[in-house]
């Protein structure tokens, strides 16, 4: 007999609403993999500061182990440095409660910047494990809508048929550190074109081991 029984996952909040420094909502769960949607991650004078700190630094988007510019990721983007910030800092507690791990296991914060007609390309945030990187491999990704976008830009998961429309303030939430590799590979995800608009995002991605001393 086959037994449906899920999977343990990172995240661990149950009921409506994740108390940190906010009260953060949850307004929707898909199971597996664990694809959440959450609102009022960010207040908008902080979505509004990170895309001011972040403007005069941005560059092309590279992807991979080399690092290089790719069609695959057409937006602009820039890392801070840890803790760079009272903003920064402030934001990355936050997520570290709310994804639930510590936050010596986070990468620095990156902002994406995409214009219209500019996309992210269907990819897994984790690395193949035939990548060096795989050693201490992501785990589990945050994704902050920085802005309201006009038309396009949604986060889409086409395996499982789930798409999140940017809204300023809210965040998806998705994880792929299951032992069943097939529910990780359901997390192949885009960053749709942007019709109309610019979109803004903050990423986070969050690491098994330590990544900060
Ligand atoms: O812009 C998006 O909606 C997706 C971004 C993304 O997939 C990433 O930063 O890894
Ligand atoms: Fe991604």
């Amino acid at each position: 007999m086959k037994t449906d029984k899920k999977e343990q996952t990172l995240f661990d909040h149950v009921g409506p609403t994740i108390s940190t420094d906010r009260d953060i909502t949850i307004v929707s769960k898909f199971e597996e993999p664990l694809i959440v949607v959450l609102d009022n991650v960010l207040s908008f004078e902080e979505c509004d500061a990170l895309i001011k700190l972040s403007e005069d630094k941005l560059q092309r988007s590279k992807i991979g182990a080399t690092r290089e510019v790719d069609q695959q990721r057409t937006s602009s983007s820039m890392f801070f440095e840890e803790n760079e910030n009272d903003v920064v800092a402030l934001i990355e507690k936050r997520v570290s409660s709310i994804m639930n791990i510590p936050i010596e296991h986070a990468e620095g914060l990156q902002i994406l910047q995409y214009k219209p007609g500019q996309e992210y390309k269907a990819h897994y945030d984790f690395f193949a494990s035939t990548s060096k990187a795989a050693n201490n491999n992501r785990i589990s990704t945050l994704i902050m809508y920085l802005n309201d976008v006009e038309e396009g830009g949604e986060t889409t998961f086409p395996k499982v048929n789930v798409s999140v429309t940017p809204k300023k303030g809210s965040a998806v939430y998705f994880e792929y550190f299951y032992s069943d590799q097939q529910l990780n590979d359901l997390s192949l995800h885009a960053g749709a074109p942007v019709i109309q608009g610019v979109k803004w995002v903050a990423t986070q991605w969050m690491r098994k081991q330590r990544v900060r001393s």
